[in-house]
C-alpha cells in the first residue's frame, strides 16, 4: 500500500499536460502559457519622458545657467517637431516622446516659468527622467517562458506586446461519476435512506477551483451495466474521477467494472485517513480516479490527489501544495500508521500561524469540513501531537492567511 507522498507521486508520475489552444487574451487568465514569447519590438518604442516638466539639453543646464526660452510643447501621445535649440526647453508630458537631443528632463516642480522662460531651481544630472527604448525588454528577448501562469502582470505585457491571442495548455475536461443506488439529485425529496447526490457538485465546483471544466454524468446504479455504461461516458474526457463503491462493500463495483473496461489499476489504497480506499487507475493515458463516497473523505482526496493531477494536465509546473507551519493549540491523538488529515482552522497572529480542530473528525461530519480552512497532516507514526506542537498544513482556501478588516 503506497504512503500519502508515493501515492502522489506515482499518480503525477502517470499524467501529463494536454494539448494546446490558441484563446483571446482575457480567456488566457489563471491559465499557462504553453510557448515562449518573444517580444516584436523595443519597449518602450521610444525614448520617452519619465516626467511632466521640460526637456532640456543637459549642457544648458550647469551651474549659473540662465532661464531657457521655451519654445515648444509634447503632450503625451504628441510627436516631436525639432531638436532643442542651445538655451531653450520644451515643455513635455510623461509617456511623450524626447527631441533627439534631449539628455534631461527636469520635473516642472524643479523649474520656475515666467514671460515664456523657465528656470532650473536644481541639479540636473545627465540623462535624468528619460526611459530609454529597450530599457524594459529589447527587441526579440523572450520576455515570458512556456509554464508560466497567466495573471494580471502578464496579461499587461502580452497586452504591451499587442498579443491578442495567446497559447496556452487546454483545459482538462473532466467527467464525475457518481455511484449508488441510494442517491437522489438535487431537487428530489429527500426520505430516509436516500442521500442527494452531493459529491458531484462539490467535484464539480473543486473541478472548477482548479480552472478545469467539470463534466457530471450523472449516477451509476448499484449493477454492472449501469457502471458499464456511464464508465464508458465517463473515458470519453480527459479524466474520470468516480464516487464511492470503492471500498469493500458487497456492490462496490467500481474497480471491478473499470477492470473490465481495460483500466489498469495502479494502486487500491492508500496509508492515510481519511480516503484510505483511493483507487487510481490509467487507460490509454486516461488517468482514473476512485474516491471514496463519503463527502469528506472525496473532497480531501481531491484536494491531495485529484488536484496536483490536473494542475500538472493543465501545464501547471508548481503543483505540489506546500506546507505552511502551523501551532496546535490543542492536543491531538490518532492510531498509529496512517497519515491523519486533520480538519483544522487557521489564524494568524503576530505572523504565525495558529490551528484548532474544526471539531468532530469522524468521516461522516461534513461542517467540520465547512468550518475547516485547512488540513493539519499528522505523521504516519505519531500517535500524540500535543499541544504548542508545530505541525505541517495544507492551506485549503486563499483567505486561510487573510486578516480580517
Ligand atoms: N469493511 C470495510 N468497510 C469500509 C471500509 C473498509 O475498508 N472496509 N472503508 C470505509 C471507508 S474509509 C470509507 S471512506 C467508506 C467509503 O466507501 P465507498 O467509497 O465504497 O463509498 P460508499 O460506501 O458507497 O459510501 C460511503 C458514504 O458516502 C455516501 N455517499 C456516496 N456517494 C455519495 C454522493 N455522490 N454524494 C453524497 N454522499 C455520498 C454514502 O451514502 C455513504 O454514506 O467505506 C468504509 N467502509
Ligand atoms: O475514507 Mo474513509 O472516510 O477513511 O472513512
Amino acid at each position: 500500500m503506497p504512503t500519502f507522498e508515493e501515492a502522489r507521486r506515482i499518480i503525477l508520475d502517470h499524467v501529463t499536460p494536454l494539448g494546446v489552444e490558441r484563446v483571446e487574451l482575457l480567456a488566457s487568465l489563471g491559465r499557462v502559457l504553453a510557448e515562449d514569447m518573444n517580444a516584436p519590438w523595443d519597449m518602450p518604442l521610444y525614448d520617452n519622458s519619465a516626467m511632466d516638466g521640460f526637456a532640456v539639453r543637459f549642457i544648458d543646464c550647469g551651474e549659473g545657467a540662465v532661464p531657457l526660452r521655451i519654445t515648444g510643447y509634447i503632450p503625451a501621445g504628441g510627436s516631436v517637431s525639432g531638436p532643442i535649440l542651445a538655451g531653450c526647453a520644451i515643455r513635455i508630458m510623461t509617456g511623450a516622446p524626447i527631441p533627439h537631443n534631449c539628455d534631461a528632463v527636469v520635473p516642472v516642480e524643479e523649474t520656475e516659468e515666467s514671460d515664456g522662460m523657465v528656470s532650473i531651481k536644481s541639479a540636473v544630472r545627465q540623462l535624468q527622467h528619460i526611459r530609454f527604448h529597450g530599457e524594459d525588454v529589447a527587441n526579440g528577448d523572450t520576455f515570458l517562458t512556456a509554464g508560466t501562469v497567466v495573471q494580471s502582470p502578464e496579461i499587461s505585457m502580452l497586452a504591451s506586446f499587442g498579443k491578442a491571442i495567446v497559447p496556452v495548455y487546454r483545459k482538462a475536461r473532466i467527467a464525475v461519476l457518481s455511484t449508488g443506488d441510494e442517491l437522489i439529485e438535487l431537487g428530489e425529496p429527500p426520505e430516509p435512506g436516500r442521500i442527494i447526490n452531493s459529491n458531484a457538485l462539490s467535484l464539480a465546483a473543486a473541478i472548477r477551483e482548479t480552472g478545469a471544466e467539470p463534466v457530471i454524468i450523472g449516477i451509476a446504479r448499484d449493477n454492472k451495466e449501469s457502471h458499464r455504461e456511464k464508465m464508458l461516458e465517463g473515458l470519453q474526457a480527459d479524466a474520470l474521477i468516480t464516487s464511492a463503491g470503492v471500498s469493500a462493500g458487497d456492490k462496490d463495483f467500481v474497480r471491478d467494472v473499470l477492470a473490465e473496461l481495460g483500466v489498469q489499476q495502479i494502486f487500491w489504497k492508500v496509508d492515510i485517513k481519511p480516503g484510505g480506499p483511493t483507487a487510481f487507475g490509467v487507460k490509454d493515458g486516461t488517468p482514473v480516479f476512485s474516491l471514496p463516497g463519503n463527502p469528506v473523505s472525496t473532497m480531501v482526496t481531491f484536494e491531495e490527489f485529484v488536484k496536483p493531477a490536473l494542475l500538472k494536465m493543465m501545464g501547471h509546473r508548481r503543483v505540489i501544495k506546500p506546507y505552511v507551519k502551523a501551532i496546535l493549540r490543542e492536543e491531538a491523538r490518532k492510531k498509529p500508521g496512517k497519515v491523519h488529515f486533520l480538519r483544522v482552522r487557521i489564524e494568524v497572529e503576530d505572523g504565525r500561524y495558529w490551528a484548532t480542530t474544526s471539531g468532530d473528525q469522524n468521516t461522516g461530519i461534513l461542517r467540520t469540513m465547512v468550518r475547516a480552512n485547512a488540513i493539519a497532516v499528522l505523521p504516519k507514526d505519531r500517535t500524540l501531537v500535543a499541544a504548542g506542537e508545530e505541525v505541517d498544513v495544507h492551506l485549503l482556501r486563499s483567505d486561510a492567511a487573510m486578516l480580517e478588516g
